[in-house]
């Protein structure tokens, strides 16, 4: 249940492998049928929606010639080649059925840590949710290499939450939220309804997957929605095939786990949100006590002058890590110089005047405590 009032219109619903496969681990039509049913309700009640959906591996493996899912990563990612356009020819048939097109978007870790395709999928799904089209996003599985992968999807549906600002994360799986012990291994394990932040006794009771198609398990949603938390966004974590789910989770009545923070808690902008979460950082200044005062407590701009030290090599306009005098890393900024300029720029010059940092996200203060993530 909500505690705050919410007015929600932009949702992304992450949908498992686990809840679109029969008993075999194929793809189970019904499954889809009811999940397309519960969407196209959202859109009749005028929800944009985005679905992060899983079930290429499985709906291509059998033609693969697998008996059972796969396990190497070649065999998946040819399985996933086969079964992503058959996910996507029933998506499509489904929604259109009632009204509703679908959209295929394919995503792969880096296409967030590259600035300019970070802002391409953002106007691209803009467009996409401002005229009615449902985008169904999955990992780009076949060109993904092993340690660049999201793996599940829960992460991925996270950042593409972030990603077009949406005002709640739904994460379908096949348990009705999450529990204070791993329900595999505890039968007396309790279900928490509200969760309001993601603490070490929360990580430390979420366990693996129960399932042999399920790829994260519950330890890989907390961090999503851990995520989710960072860019301000609330999670809803939930039984696929529940009558109604989607519907009374954007209603803030469905039985399962809501993920909410409190009130008062910050909200990063998109841009915001690259810089902490998907830049990568470059390079490092190091400030002085009176500067990081300035800039956390008072709003102030960093200028030349607050640099005491700058480390690595960086262009203007590169995200760079900035630390306080002791050395503790204290925000992320995008800094206006690159570190030549830093190194030339005298104190009576005319670039003096422009602030060293464009945009920044700080540790402790400016709306933003940086998790460790990513
Ligand atoms: N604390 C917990 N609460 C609920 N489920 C848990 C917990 N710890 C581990 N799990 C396991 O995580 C599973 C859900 O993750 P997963 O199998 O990856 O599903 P999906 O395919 O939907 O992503 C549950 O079925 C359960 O077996
Ligand atoms: N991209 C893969 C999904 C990987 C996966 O199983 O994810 P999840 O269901 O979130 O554990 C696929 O479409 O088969």
């Amino acid at each position: 249940m909500f505690k705050k009032e919410k007015q929600i219109k932009r949702v992304v619903i992450k949908i498992g492998s686990s809840s679109l496969t029969s008993m075999h681990g194929e793809i189970s039509r019904r499954k889809l049928e009811n999940l397309a049913e519960q969407i196209v309700a959202l859109k009749d009640a005028g929800y944009e929606t985005a679905v992060v959906s899983s079930g290429a591996v499985a709906a291509g493996y059998r033609k693969l010639g697998c008996i059972d899912r796969p396990s190497s990563l070649p065999e998946k990612q040819a399985a996933a080649s086969i079964g992503q356009g058959l996910l996507m020819e029933s998506y499509s048939e489904l929604f259109l059925s009632h009204g509703y097109v679908a959209s295929q978007i394919l995503i792969t870790r880096s296409d967030f840590s590259d600035e300019v395709r970070y802002g391409n999928m953002h106007n691209t799904m803009n467009v996409l949710l401002e005229r009615g089209i449902i985008p169904i996003i999955n990992e780009n599985d076949t060109v993904t290499v092993d340690r660049l992968r999201f793996g599940d999807n829960d992460t991925l549906a996270a950042k593409v939450a972030g990603l077009i600002d949406a005002d709640l994360l739904i994460i379908l799986s096949d348990i009705d939220g999450l529990y204070d012990s791993n329900p595999n291994d505890n039968p007396n394990a309790k279900l928490l309804e509200n969760v309001h932040s993601i603490t070490p006794e929360i990580e430390a009771a979420a366990g693996g997957s129960g399932s042999a198609v399920g790829t994260g398990g519950m330890k890989s949603k907390i961090q999503a929605v851990k995520i989710a938390m960072a860019a301000g966004i609330d999670s809803f974590l939930g039984k696929a095939g529940t009558e109604n789910i989607l519907m009374e989770a954007v209603e803030g009545a469905a039985k399962g786990t809501y993920f909410e923070q409190e009130p008062d808690a910050f909200n990063l902008d998109n841009q915001k949100q690259w810089i902490a979460f998907h830049s990568g950082p470059e390079g490092k200044v190091t400030i002085s006590s009176n500067a990081k005062t300035a800039i956390i407590d008072k709003n102030e701009n960093l200028y030349r002058s607050d640099i005491q030290d700058v480390t690595g090599r960086f262009k203007d306009g590169a995200v760079v890590r900035i630390l306080d005098e002791e050395g503790k890393e204290i925000g992320l900024g995008r800094i206006n110089f690159s570190n030549e300029q830093l190194n030339e720029v005298s104190a009576e010059d005319e670039n003096e005047l422009e602030p060293a940092i464009a945009q920044e996200t700080f540790v402790c203060s400016r709306d933003f405590k940086l998790p460790a993530l990513v």
